[in-house]
């Protein structure tokens, strides 16, 4: 069980612990009932998945993997320039340790833009749900690969009970079954696998066929430029997670606009 998702979970439930003990649960839900109603997250995506691909643009100023990716990194300025190139949805990292990632970029991104705002985390407590909500976040993310069946549920559940947009991650079939055994139907999957960090877009081939009528699938990561959404698109795949490669862009409106032209 060593690897860099065991890793990055022992972390985030030393973190969680923490915040939990330092934050009254009464302030956490007064400020997550202050928040404006969720933005439908699947919804914009299928919306734009119609007639074109729905692309979910994500802020990221750093991966493990990688390191650094962008120097002049800027939440707000990311956000305008993803929504202003034709992305349907953002995902903002927050997790600190691993991904150079804030709360507060969350609540920037999100405040300057109208799109709706997957909280990109670690989620391994309904805790952190309600936290996700306070932040503004419309949707969260449940990774398969680090969860039991019963926290999955209970994560969820929480997630359904605030109005939020659960986007569920998988990497093999075995994941996938276990997926659908949640409520939501918007699956992604992701081509980097969290246990070595290892890309391969045929995680993503493999699956799109198994997934049943009236899933939103989405493919995650890994994904650099046109060519790759026209590949995908081959598939029938219509929905994509983008980070690095965009981020990377000294223009990312430009580039955001011509990841969509594919
Ligand atoms: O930067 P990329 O290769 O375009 O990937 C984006 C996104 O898929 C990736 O950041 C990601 C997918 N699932 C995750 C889970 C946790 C942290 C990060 C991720």
């Amino acid at each position: 069980m060593s690897n860099r998702l065991t890793e990055i979970l022992a972390a985030k439930r030393d973190h969680v612990a923490r915040r939990n003990a330092e934050t009254s649960l009464a302030a956490l839900e007064a400020s997550a009932a202050g928040q404006t109603a969720p933005r439908g997250f699947r919804a914009a995506l299928d919306r734009a998945a119609v007639d074109g691909f729905g692309l979910i643009a994500e802020i990221k100023k750093a991966s493990p993997s990688k390191g650094l990716i962008r120097a002049d990194f800027d939440p707000p300025a990311h956000a305008r320039a993803y929504q202003a190139g034709g992305a349907a949805c953002l995902s903002v990292l927050t997790d600190v340790p691993f991904f150079q990632g804030a709360d507060d970029y969350l609540v920037q991104a999100r405040a300057a833009c109208s799109l709706p705002c997957l909280r990109k985390d670690f989620m391994i407590d309904p805790w952190q749900v309600l936290e996700a909500r306070a932040l503004g976040a419309d949707a969260i993310l449940i990774i398969v690969a680090g969860l039991e069946d019963g926290a999955m549920a209970e994560i969820e559940a929480a997630a359904i009970g605030l109005g939020m947009d659960v986007l569920v991650e998988v990497h093999d079939r075995a994941e996938l079954d276990r997926a659908l055994r949640l409520r939501s139907r918007l699956i992604g999957v992701n081509n980097r696998d969290l246990r070595d960090f290892s890309v391969d877009f045929a995680r993503t081939y493999e699956l799109v066929g198994s997934a049943p009528e009236g899933c939103t699938f989405v493919a995650e990561s890994g994904l650099g430029g046109p060519a790759d959404l026209a590949a995908m698109a081959e598939h029938g795949v219509r929905c994509f997670l983008v980070g690095e490669s965009l981020m990377r862009q000294a223009d990312v409106e430009a580039a955001t606009r011509a990841l969509l032209a594919a």
